[in-house]
């Protein structure tokens, strides 16, 4: 079997008292993209930016692209490239001179770089606006010049800190296309941090939830979904939901039963059997309790998060629904 592209082993990092990261075990394949999912302040930004050597383990230990992130860290930042949440831009150049200092920084010749920008062009949507001050870049064509810096020395490995946060729906799918792109095209191995399982959902081979600094779960978007059953019926109630809980767990094809504020979700062997023994079961449960709503779907990743933190995704994040707080590409 091939070495892992990133591996690491009981990895830990403390900031005084504070366990950010508690022993976390991982491995991506060469050309994976790997999807690191987790609300705020779970613990992946302390991972990515161990795994690019930004900071030491506390414990445990890492490699990239074969070297030890402690021990070879040089070695390490020749191979990845990195796009963290915090784009680190000088608003008074333009976008070709960073682009060019980038080049020089990790020694490439000018005429290396230079071919290097031309390919930039073709893989990264940012056309003529390169030409242009950074000041005048708006939110989405900011986080491409930072992708587009990330790639001037063609890394093996590419981290991407939460790329589309902050993003409107249109910049979000245009960098879903250029990180596939770069995944298909030059076989890149991509671990990405994200808040949103949709894009965890769209872009991941292998998706891995952590969760107050452990991972809780690990897997293919689809086999990740498959294993909290086939199909869901949610039942929104008015009343106790754990008397709905135990009105549903005798009731035949029912596999497990969540419940989170006042929706009570049965995980199903088969949805379209199942429904009309959950409403009877919900109707005759007694103690005041009423179903304000009752529906049938197909598990989602949130519904994953849900069963293995206790709590749904976006419900942990205060303010930070995407398409709210949206930046509008001019
Ligand atoms: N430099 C630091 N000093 C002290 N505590 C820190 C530091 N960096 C992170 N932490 C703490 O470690 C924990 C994990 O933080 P981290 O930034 O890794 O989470 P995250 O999942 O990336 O969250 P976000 O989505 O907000 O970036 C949090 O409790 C955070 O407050």
């Amino acid at each position: 079997m091939t070495e892992p592209e990133i591996q690491a082993q009981g990895l830990k990092r403390s900031f005084g008292t504070t366990l950010a990261v508690d022993g976390v075990d991982l491995s991506v394949a060469r050309g994976e993209i790997y999807g690191f999912l987790g609300p705020n302040g779970a613990g992946k930004s302390t991972v990515t930016r161990v795994l690019c050597t930004l900071i030491s383990p506390t414990g445990g230990r890492a490699t990239v692209a074969g070297y030890d992130v402690e021990t070879d860290a040089d070695k390490v930042r020749l191979r990845i490239g990195v796009a963290l949440q915090e784009a680190a831009l000088d608003p008074k150049q333009t976008g070709l001179e960073m682009l060019r200092l980038q080049g020089r920084f990790y020694g490439l010749s000018k005429a290396d770089t230079e071919r290097r920008l031309a390919d930039l062009r073709e893989l990264i949507d940012i056309g003529s606006a390169l030409e242009d001050r950074v000041s005048t870049y708006s939110g989405g064509m900011k986080r491409r010049l930072d992708l587009a810096l990330a790639l001037v020395h063609n890394p093996r490995v590419l981290f991407l800190d939460e790329p589309t946060t902050g993003l409107d729906p249109t910049s979000r799918a245009r960098v879903w296309d250029e990180v596939r792109r770069l995944n298909t095209e030059l076989g890149m191995t991509v671990f990405l941090t994200t808040q949103y399982l949709e894009e965890a959902d769209e872009l991941a081979d292998r998706v891995g939830i952590i969760d107050h600094g452990r991972i809780v779960a690990e897997g293919t978007p689809d086999e990740l979904k498959r294993s909290i059953g086939t199909d869901l019926v949610i039942a929104v109630v008015d009343g106790d939901p754990e008397i709905a809980r135990t009105a549903l767990l005798p009731v035949a094809g029912v596999e497990r039963v969540d419940v989170n504020g006042n929706e009570v979700t049965a995980a199903v062997s088969n949805g379209p059997e199942a429904i009309s023994p959950v409403a009877i079961a919900l109707a005759g449960a007694g103690g005041g309790l009423r179903v304000r709503e009752l529906s049938l779907r197909t598990p989602t990743l949130d519904d994953v998060f849900l069963s293995v933190t206790g709590a749904r995704l976006a419900d942990r994040e205060s303010g930070t629904d995407g398409d709210e707080q949206a930046e509008v590409e001019s």
